[in-house]
């Protein structure tokens, strides 16, 4: 007896999949889902159970044992075929000729189940010699021992391989359920169980998508490896000095060190102390940092967290600290203004141990430095502080093999055509390389440095300005030097054919809707959150209740909060790190909320707190409550009200959409604002009370707790309404 799924076992017994899964149980036999194979022993057992049940109905099996017979003579070219496919073949038609006859069937069905195919086959073949059935002999063809696939195939592909024709795939399909058209594709577990009833073997293969950039990023043998200068980006809050700073170090490093040189702005630069390079990101702030990382470009090695020391931490530089540890960069926190009188940097080092930075002097691991970017104090103390830091992180690279990198900002200019500048992060680039930008390519035409040089090559971290591609690519791509221009040209053509943009938003974000499955699969352990509400208190409260959360395997990581409303950076930081954002009394800005919609990233909205605590353990437990969708189904114009005492405001109004029901919300819109939603207290026509008023008709209506209406605001009426979750 071969094996079979659950799910064929119980359709050919007309039951469900989840009762035969519980009744196994009940015999101790452990099976993890519908999909799961029951060997012949199993099937038997379940046979012995069904065939039990059924008993007393056995009426009509005489009927129903013909059919199976005629349909193998049918059949009978199909000899060579291994058992498992004949007893679902058989299950199959059985089920399709008897169509109803329930437990008969399912009587015979288990029998059936349990004598030797063998021996009808050599029936079947006696009845064959006898008859010498007239038809041409429709010999079909051998079946492989193994097909192969790439991530689908149509049923008509699925056919050819198996040397049958679609429509017996789509009559077995279509006896497992599934209504297939010969062009249908079908998934790995498609092919899988139509392959599984010939007993042919399936092997998938997995292609290296040549024109996924990623791939070229590959690591390199110990020994090739050399010490590369770091890449720093400076992070703080508004104000704090971030410009100042990197003005600071390019014009005290650069200039002085370059006679007559000038610095091009080309969005990064490099300054040489004692021999050593660092180089330096010139856009300033977290939101450029982690957008870059969003696009799969993390360029940074280090992070320099500028403090003003006479304003302390604020907001964004919590953000800057939560965005560069979701990056898992090491932060050197630089004290500014250390020359201006109300300094404190002491109060600056107390408020940044809160958020674990805590300096050395304090036993802790974070490297200080008071600076004053005006005057140029400690500047080169810092950057000592970034070089120490660099040699304990090891940055290398290996100069010797083709650049690859990302891109740090792009533009079109009107004499030199598209202008990258691009980052360097491994091997070297030089002019004449046939190169792939994102989706665009070319040849590096010419390259400048960022003191406007022309250089011929450039080695890991070094940033230079190419030109030479026939697009403008976008921050945040990355790029693989090739061997050739032909497949530069080949696979940046590919890429662009792709439309990047599309792809983004394919790749699956997380989302509490699919967190279970995701859980389930193994393919997470850490569910990553941004906490964004109106107080600080609740800020506190909520986090500290999602990380008591204890659902077995999964930790929860609260990598962000803040106060206020939900931002771009929010999402970016989200897309980011694959985080899902809880906003608590607190809604996502326009920006942010278009940044979520194309970026896929999953806002909770809340006004309880454990509201939210329970919407996420359920998730994660797989046990979401159904979704509700707001769908608005009238509107009604004010054009009247009238005060009672002891009633309130009554609105006296027109519906003029839709229509409104007593039991649906209601919103108050003023002036195109919402100025109030509630319920709706009473809903009358003339003296009646009414259950719904529909266009074109007059109503009178009350608030519940609102009594404020005023002659022209508009009332919108809206139901919710259960929808399946995707
Ligand atoms: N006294 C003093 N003023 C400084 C120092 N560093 C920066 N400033 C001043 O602080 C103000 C803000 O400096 P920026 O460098 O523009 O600050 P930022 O962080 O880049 O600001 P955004 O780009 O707006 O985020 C400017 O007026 C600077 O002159 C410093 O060390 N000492």
């Amino acid at each position: 007896m071969s094996k079979i799924r659950i799910y064929e076992y119980a359709k050919a017994h007309h039951t469900s999949s989840k009762e035969v899964i519980s009744k196994l149980k009940q015999m101790n036999i452990e099976v993890s889902n519908h999909m799961s194979m029951i060997d012949g022993e199993t099937v038997s057992k379940l046979d012995a159970f069904y065939s039990g049940k059924k008993q007393h109905s056995d009426g009509k099996k005489q009927n129903v044992q013909k059919a199976p017979a005629k349909r193998e003579r049918n059949e009978k070219a199909e000899k060579a075929q291994p058992e498992g496919r004949e007893h679902h073949e058989k299950s199959g038609k059985q089920r399709q000729k008897n169509g109803n006859h329930g437990n008969g069937n399912m009587k015979k069905q288990a029998r059936e189940n349990n004598v030797k195919p063998f021996n009808k086959q050599k029936k079947n073949k006696k009845n064959k010699n006898a008859k010498q059935q007239p038809q041409p002999a429709q010999k079909k063809k051998e079946l492989p021992e193994k097909i192969t696939f790439t991530e689908s195939l149509t049923v008509a592909e699925l056919a050819k391989k198996l040397n049958r024709e679609p429509s017996e795939i789509i009559k077995k399909l279509f006896l497992l359920g599934v209504v297939a058209t010969i062009n249908q594709q079908l998934d790995k577990d498609a092919i899988e169980l139509i392959a599984s009833e010939y007993g042919v073997k399936v092997e998938e293969e997995v292609v290296i998508d040549q024109t996924d950039l990623e791939t070229y990023f590959t690591e390199d043998r110990e020994e090739d490896l050399e010490v590369r200068p770091p890449v720093v980006t400076i992070m703080g809050h508004v104000d704090h000095g971030k410009t100042t700073t990197l003005d600071s170090i390019r014009h005290t490093k650069v200039t002085a060190g370059e006679a007559g040189g000038i610095t091009q702005h080309i969005g990064a630069y490099q300054v040489k102390i004692d021999g050593k390079k660092i180089t330096f990101l010139d856009t300033p702030g977290h939101e450029a940092f982690t957008t870059m990382r969003a696009r799969g470009a993390q360029v940074t090695d280090i992070t320099v967290l500028v403090v003003a020391a006479d304003d302390g931490v604020k907001p964004q530089t919590v953000e800057a600290i939560n965005h560069a540890k979701a990056a898992d960069v090491p932060i050197i926190v630089a004290v500014n203004k250390i020359d201006k009188p109300t300094a404190n940097p002491e109060r600056v080092m107390q408020e940044l141990t809160e958020y674990g930075l805590i300096p050395e002097d304090w036993g802790g691991d974070t490297i200080y430095v008071p600076i004053s970017a005006l005057t140029g104090e400690g500047i080169d103390n810092l950057l000592e502080m970034i070089l120490l830091v660099s040699e304990v992180e090891e940055l290398k690279a290996n100069p010797n093999r083709r650049a690859l990198g990302s891109v740090i900002e792009a533009r079109l200019d009107k004499g030199r055509g598209p202008v990258a500048t691009l980052l360097v992060q491994n091997g070297t680039l030089h002019v004449g390389d046939p190169i792939v930008v994102g989706h665009t390519y070319g040849r590096v035409r010419a390259m400048v440095n960022d003191l406007g040089r022309r250089v011929k090559e450039a080695g890991p971290s070094t940033p230079v300005e190419i030109t030479g591609l026939n697009d403008v690519p976008e921050a945040g791509d990355r790029f693989v030097v090739f061997e050739d221009e032909k497949t530069a040209r080949q696979i940046g053509e590919a890429r662009k054919q792709q439309a990047v943009q599309a792809h983004r938003n394919e790749t699956a974000r997380i989302s509490l809707d699919t967190l279970f499955e995701q859980l389930k699969q193994g393919e997470m352990k850490e569910l990553n959150v941004i906490v964004k509400a109106d107080v600080q208190g609740s800020v506190e409260a909520l986090t500290a209740a999602l990380q008591k959360i204890d659902v077995e395997g999964v930790n929860i990581k609260v990598i962000h909060t803040g106060v206020g409303a939900i931002t771009e950076s929010d999402v970016a930081l989200a897309s980011a790190s694959n985080a899902i954002i809880i906003g608590f009394n607190v809604r996502p800005d326009a920006n942010a909320k278009r940044a979520a919609e194309t970026e896929k990233v999953d806002i909770r909205l809340h006004r309880i707190i454990y509201k939210a605590i329970e919407e996420i353990e359920s998730a994660m437990k797989g046990m979401l409550d159904p979704e509700y969708e707001e769908k608005i189904i009238g509107q009604v114009e004010v054009r009247q009200t009238f005060k009672v005492s002891r009633i309130g405001t009554i609105a006296g109004g027109y519906v003029t959409d839709g229509k409104i029901t007593r039991d649906s919300g209601v919103r108050v819109i003023r002036d195109g604002v919402v100025i109030y939603e509630g319920e709706i207290d009473t809903l009358k026509r003339f003296k009646d009370d009414v259950k719904e008023v529909n266009q074109g008709y007059e109503c009178g209506i009350t608030i519940k707790n609102f009594n404020d209406i005023k002659e022209g605001d508009v009332l919108e009426s809206f139901i919710m309404e259960e929808v399946e979750r995707a």
